[in-house]
C-alpha cells in the first residue's frame, strides 16, 4: 500500500480525499493535517464528517514540525487540499524531501510571466516547480503526469470546460479567431468550507460572480490553447458543476465528425460518459464521472458538461492522477472495473 498524507483534511476537498484512499485498493492513510492553529486540530475526523464514522476514526493532527518530519519519513505522497498561498508554500519542501505533490489548488497550474500577481494576488517564488509541473486533466495529460514529481490538480470549472472543449481543439473544428463562451454554475461546496456571508444559507440564491475577471478563463484559455469567454455562477446548491459552452465550429464540420471526435477520445475511459441526454448535476453530484452531450445546429454547436466540483473537478481527480503517476489502472478505487 502507498500511504498518502492529507493536508487540508477538514476542508470539503480534503475530506473527499480522505474517503477516497480509505476506500482505495492500493492506497492508505498516512495523516490527516490542518494548520497548526487550526480549530479542529486533534478532533477526531469522524467527528467533522460523522458519515464517515466508524470508517476514519483517527485524529486531524496541525501540521507542525514534528508532523513536517513525520510526513517527510513516513509518507510515501502527499496531496495538498490547501488554499493557493498554503499550497505554494509547502509544496517546494516535500518536493525536494522527493515526495511526489498533488496538488488541488491553482498554484502551479499555469506558468507565464505576471500570471500569479494579477490573478491570484501573490507573487510566485517556484518559478523552476511551477515550470516543471503537469496540468493534472487526467484523460488528456497522462504522459506527463507519469513523468512529473509535482502534479497540479486542474480547477473545477476548468476540468468540466477542457473535457467538453478538448475533443474539438484536438480535431481542429473550433473556427479561426473565435472564442467558445462557457456558462456555468456551481454549487456553494465550490467556495470552500470557511463561513462567509455569501456563501450563508440565507444569502444564496442564482447569480453571477468573476464577471470578465475569474481566474479559470485564463487556467482553461492557456490549457486549451484557445481563447474563452468564461461566466460562473453561484447556484443554490452544495455539490456539482454544469457549464453549457457555445462553439462556433469551422465551416463544414458535421455531426459524424463530432461524433467521431468525442468517441476517439472518450471511449474506454471510464470517467467520461458521452450520454445520450442532457447531463444534469443529479447524475453526476457524488460519483467521479462527467457527463458530456452536444447538438449542432449550422455552424453552432451547444455542449453541455457536468462534473461534481468536489470529485472529477477536485479529489477524484487527483486520484486519478495518483493512479497514472503510480501506475494502477487509471480508475483504481473511483469505479467498479
Ligand atoms: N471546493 C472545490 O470545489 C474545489 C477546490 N479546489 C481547490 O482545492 C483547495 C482546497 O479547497 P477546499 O477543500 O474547498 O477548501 P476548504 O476551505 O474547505 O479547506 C481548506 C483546508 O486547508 C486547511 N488549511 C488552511 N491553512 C492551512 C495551513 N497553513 N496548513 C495546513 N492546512 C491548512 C484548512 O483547515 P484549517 O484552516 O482549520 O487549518 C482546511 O482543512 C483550494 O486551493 C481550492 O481552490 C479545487 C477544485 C474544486
Ligand atoms: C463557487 C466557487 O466559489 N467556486 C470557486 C472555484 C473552486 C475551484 O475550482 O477551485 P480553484 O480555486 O482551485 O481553481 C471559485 O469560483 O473561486
Amino acid at each position: 500500500m502507498l500511504k498518502a498524507a492529507v493536508i487540508g483534511a477538514s476542508g470539503y476537498t480534503g475530506a473527499e480525499l480522505a474517503g477516497l484512499i480509505q476506500a482505495h485498493p492500493h492506497l492508505s492513510l498516512a495523516g490527516l493535517y490542518v494548520s497548526e492553529s487550526s480549530q479542529d486540530a486533534h478532533k477526531p475526523f469522524s467527528s467533522l464528517y460523522p458519515r464517515w464514522r466508524g470508517v476514519i476514526e483517527q485524529p486531524i493532527l496541525p501540521l507542525d514540525d514534528e508532523a513536517l518530519s513525520r510526513i517527510h519519513t513516513e509518507a510515501d505522497i502527499v496531496l495538498l487540499a490547501t488554499t493557493h498561498e498554503v499550497s505554494h508554500d509547502l509544496a517546494a519542501g516535500f518536493l525536494e524531501k522527493g515526495l511526489p505533490v498533488f496538488d488541488l489548488s491553482g498554484a502551479f497550474r499555469v506558468p507565464g510571466e505576471g500570471f500569479y500577481e494579477k490573478f491570484y494576488g501573490f507573487s510566485h517564488q517556484y518559478g523552476d516547480w511551477l515550470g516543471k509541473a503537469a496540468y493534472g486533466l487526467a484523460e488528456w495529460n497522462q504522459e506527463a503526469i507519469k513523468a512529473a514529481q509535482l502534479i497540479a490538480v486542474p480547477g473545477c470549472y476548468p476540468t468540466a470546460s477542457l473535457t467538453a472543449l478538448k475533443p474539438l481543439q484536438a480535431a481542429g473544428f473550433i473556427a479561426d479567431n473565435t472564442k467558445p463562451i462557457i456558462s456555468a454554475v456551481s454549487g456553494v461546496t465550490g467556495a470552500g468550507r470557511k463561513a462567509s456571508l455569501a456563501t450563508s444559507f440565507c444569502e444564496v440564491s442564482f447569480k453571477p460572480y468573476g464577471v470578465l475577471s475569474h481566474r479559470h478563463q485564463p487556467e482553461i484559455s492557456h490549457h486549451l490553447d484557445n481563447g474563452v469567454v468564461f461566466q460562473p455562477h453561484l447556484g443554490n446548491f452544495a455539490r456539482g458543476i454544469l457549464a453549457t459552452i457555445y462553439v462556433e465550429l469551422k465551416e463544414g464540420v458535421t455531426d459524424e465528425q463530432i461524433s467521431n471526435a468525442y468517441h476517439q477520445a472518450y471511449d474506454g475511459q471510464k470517467i467520461v460518459r458521452i450520454t445520450d441526454q442532457w447531463p444534469e448535476i443529479n447524475d453526476v453530484a457524488g460519483t467521479p464521472f462527467c457527463d458530456l452531450h452536444w447538438a449542432r445546429e449550422g455552424n453552432l454547436l451547444i455542449v453541455v458538461s457536468a462534473i461534481d466540483n468536489l470529485l472529477k473537478g477536485a479529489a477524484s481527480q487527483a486520484i486519478q492522477c495518483i493512479n497514472i503517476h503510480q501506475g494502477f489502472s487509471p480508475v483504481a478505487g473511483l469505479v467498479q472495473e
